[in-house]
């Protein structure tokens, strides 16, 4: 809704809808309401628009978009005060985004308080402006400025706003004075004006033609996969080339067309997803409501090797001091080496100046003493991935840091409670995956123990915010979820290129559904020998060999094109060969090589695996559902309580294209009665691959109906 109120003369319209004011039926109401009200009260002089609770208006709400368009649309509200005779101010502070900066637009002058951040971040979700944003933007900021700020749907400070034409003033104080103060000093002045409709688009000198063209172009090959983006430069565009109610109309078309669309639903659904994740809870009780986070004001790595060099500079360029632990000078001195060029990078890129970079090494303390981490509010050990290593690296963890102190295992595959045994604090003990490369993947697995405390988790999950990463609580098992579900993907990769596709044919499939590399690609940048290894171990631990000629390992279909690979020293891109050969600058592009497909062909016939062609569709098909089923497995098992937090994983750690949702959305859109009627078809057809057996849970819910919202509580899993 929205209060109003007379002060001084001046109606003031203040929007209210905890906790961003989002545009909802009742606010939108009641912003016209007082706007009539203040027209036709011969009082009041001027209006001021403001919002309740620190923030103008954070635009449309977001959740009422599947309910149809009821109340009034804004531009009809726009429309009213452009016809109004008594200035009308939108003073704002906090945010005004989306339809907030729409309504703020609408209004005859815009002041701000220095925090304020104005933008149009529609894109993000699908859409475009859909209140008169591309119209209007283009007419205060100009072309240029207008179109980077709706095709990024970056927002902007207030003093950059200002100084694009955005803003009338930016203030200090309490802004509703400042707004009161503003009004009736333009009391006086006659409003069409400053009214945006009244303007024309301002093309500073640029062509229009040579511009649509170029944005259309960029945008295209930028936002590859992405419609909105294109939508936003061509109602941009064609704001600058109609009379301004025919662009209103168009916007307002293409607005309706994307609202409507598989993308905006899909990249909806990951804006709630993410916001979702945070509400966690432990099956023995505790939850985000009632757990406390412990304050972390330091932070210890152990290991300096890439992960661990990698955490560290995470760490310091999020403002905490750091000591970066090494066994040993050389090994200390190359991981702060690493991460120097690390930070040098991303000074080269632009992204911090070289002072900055300065001040962030200053937090870091490298060192050899394990005295060093006396006094560290948590340590994040990055050792090699060896359990027996992991325990000793603990127990004297336990000894050396202060009772309070958190501990925390960078593990891709170790049970926590593994590691948590080997301290006299298992309460404390978390495990927080990072992904490869650490200072860049924004995926933070937080793994919680059977004894780790909800302080622990609530301590973890805020730490990972702290450091820009997107934490996810997951329990323990074997790969936990990210690893877990990776597994029969890229199996089933493997099978298809046993079967007769070709690593690029695989790779290609997934770049066109959108996936930003193929899972071979992946392979040879990590080198395949590090995934040999992984399974040697594995194998070596359950007494088994595994050799070139291995064609089950314990009874379930297995390919050792890995262990042939490797046994042809073709370990990856570092070998300047792998499942592609490499050439160009730095050997760095990926070429389909004949040799690789002659050793493939050659190891099938030895195995008698006959090949035949194997279609796109049934690539996808086969990778995709195998790791669906696993997820579902893990809902049932309580891995995960919500499919969200299965989703957000995937699309922060693999890149699974954010406008198809994440796989459990994406399975949720093919229907599962389709996918589980697949996966048994699968399961027939592939009886030696566990990752075919049918979720049970799945089975379940494609019997139900239910929305994937619900999946968790039906999974009996949700602990809310
Ligand atoms: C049919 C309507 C007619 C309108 C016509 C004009 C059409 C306009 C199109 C639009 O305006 S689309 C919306 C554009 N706006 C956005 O995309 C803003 C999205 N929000 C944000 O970027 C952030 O939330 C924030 C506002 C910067 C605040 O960030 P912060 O980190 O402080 O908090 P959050 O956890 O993100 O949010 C708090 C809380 O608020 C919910 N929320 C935020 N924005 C909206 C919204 N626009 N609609 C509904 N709900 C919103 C968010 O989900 C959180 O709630 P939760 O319950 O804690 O999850």
């Amino acid at each position: 809704m929205a209060e109003y109120s007379i002060r001084d003369s001046v109606a003031i319209i203040q929007l209210d809808n905890a906790p961003v004011n989002a545009l909802s039926v009742a606010v939108r109401t009641g912003l016209y309401d007082g706007i009539e009200r203040a027209a036709g009260d011969g009082s009041v002089k001027a209006v001021v628009v403001c919002g309740k609770g620190g923030n103008f208006c954070a635009g449309a709400d977001i959740k009422e978009f599947d309910e149809g368009s009821k109340g009034p649309w804004i531009t009809e509200i726009g429309d009213f005060m452009d016809r109004m005779r008594k200035p009308v101010v939108a003073a704002i502070e906090g945010v005004a985004l989306g339809g907030g900066l729409e309504v703020a637009l609408f209004c005859h002058y815009r002041i701000a308080a220095k925090n304020a951040r104005v933008g149009q971040p529609e894109v993000n979700i699908g859409l475009i402006p859909g209140g008169g944003g591309t119209v209007r933007l283009p007419r205060a900021a100009g072309f240029k400025q207008a179109l980077e700020m709706i095709v990024t749907g970056n927002p902007v400070r207030a003093e950059r706003a200002l100084k694009m034409g955005v803003l009338d003033e930016v203030v200090s104080g309490n802004i509703l004075e400042a707004g009161i103060k503003f009004a009736l000093s333009k009391a006086h002045i006659d409003t069409s004006l400053a009214c945006l409709r009244n303007r024309p688009v301002r093309m500073d000198g640029l062509n229009i033609d040579t511009k649509a063209d170029a944005a259309l172009a960029h945008v295209k090959s930028k936002y590859k996969g992405f419609e909105a983006p294109m939508f936003c430069v061509k109602a941009v565009v064609n704001a600058a080339r109609v009379p301004y109610d025919d662009a209103i109309q168009k916007e307002r078309e293409y607005f309706f067309e994307l609202r409507t669309s598989g993308q905006s639903q899909a990249l909806r659904y990951a804006f709630f997803a993410e916001r979702q994740i945070a509400r966690w809870g432990l099956p023995g009780g505790g939850d985000y409501r009632t757990a406390r986070a412990i304050p972390v004001r330091s932070v210890g790595v152990v290991g300096a090797g890439t992960m661990g060099a990698g955490i560290a500079l995470c760490i310091i360029t999020s403002g905490l001091p750091c000591v970066l632990l090494e066994q040993n000078q050389e090994f200390l001195e190359k991981g702060v080496t690493s991460l120097r060029g690390q930070l040098m990078g991303t000074v080269r890129l632009g992204k911090m100046t070289a002072g900055e970079a300065e001040v962030c090494l200053s937090r870091l303390k490298p060192s050899t003493s394990m005295e060093d981490l006396k006094h560290v509010d948590m340590v994040i050990e990055a050792v090699f991935e060896d359990l027996k290593l992991k325990r000793e690296v603990f127990e004297r963890l336990d000894k050396t840091c202060k009772p309070e102190t958190i501990l925390c295992t960078n593990t891709s595959t170790l049970d926590i409670d593994s590691v948590a045994t080997a301290t006299g604090r298992p309460d404390k003990v978390v495990g927080t995956h990072f992904f490869a490369p650490s200072y860049l993947m924004k995926l933070l697995e937080n793994i919680y123990g059977s004894r780790t405390s909800p302080e622990t988790v609530a301590t973890v999950m805020r730490f990972g915010k702290t450091i820009r990463k997107v934490p996810v609580l997951v329990g323990s098992c074997t790969g936990f979820v990210a690893n877990r579900m990776l597994a029969p993907y890229t199996a089933e990769a493997q099978f298809c290129v046993e079967e007769g596709a070709s690593p690029a044919q695989v790779d290609s499939v997934l770049m066109d559904f959108g996936m930003p590399m193929g899972t071979f690609r992946v392979s040879d940048l990590s080198g395949i020998d590090v995934s040999f290894s992984i399974r040697r171990e594995a194998a070596r631990k359950l007494g088994v060999t595994l050799t070139v000629d291995s064609r089950y390992f314990r009874g379930q279909r297995h390919c050792s094109l890995i262990e042939r690979l490797v046994e042809k020293g073709r370990l990856g891109r570092k070998t300047g060969k792998g499942w592609y050969k490499y050439e160009g600058p730095g050997g760095t592009v990926p070429l389909e090589d004949p040799d690789v497909l002659e050793i493939i062909e050659t190891h099938c016939r030895a195995l008698g695996i006959e090949r035949r062609n194997v279609g796109s569709h049934e690539i996808q098909e086969r990778m995709q559902l195998a790791m669906i089923n696993e997820g579902f497995k893990i809902l049932e098992e309580g891995i995960c309580t919500r499919a969200e937090e299965i989703d957000v994983i995937w699309l922060y750690g693999f890149g699974w294209p954010r406008y198809l949702g994440g796989p459990m959305f994406y399975a949720s859109k093919l229907g599962l009665k389709r996918v589980f009627e697949k996966i048994c078809t699968f399961h027939k057809r592939f009886p030696h691959s566990q990752h075919w057996v049918p979720s049970v849970l799945l089975g379940k819910l494609s019997e139900s109906g239910l929305p994937l919202s619900k999946w968790g509580e039906a999974a009996g899993t949700s602990r809310l």
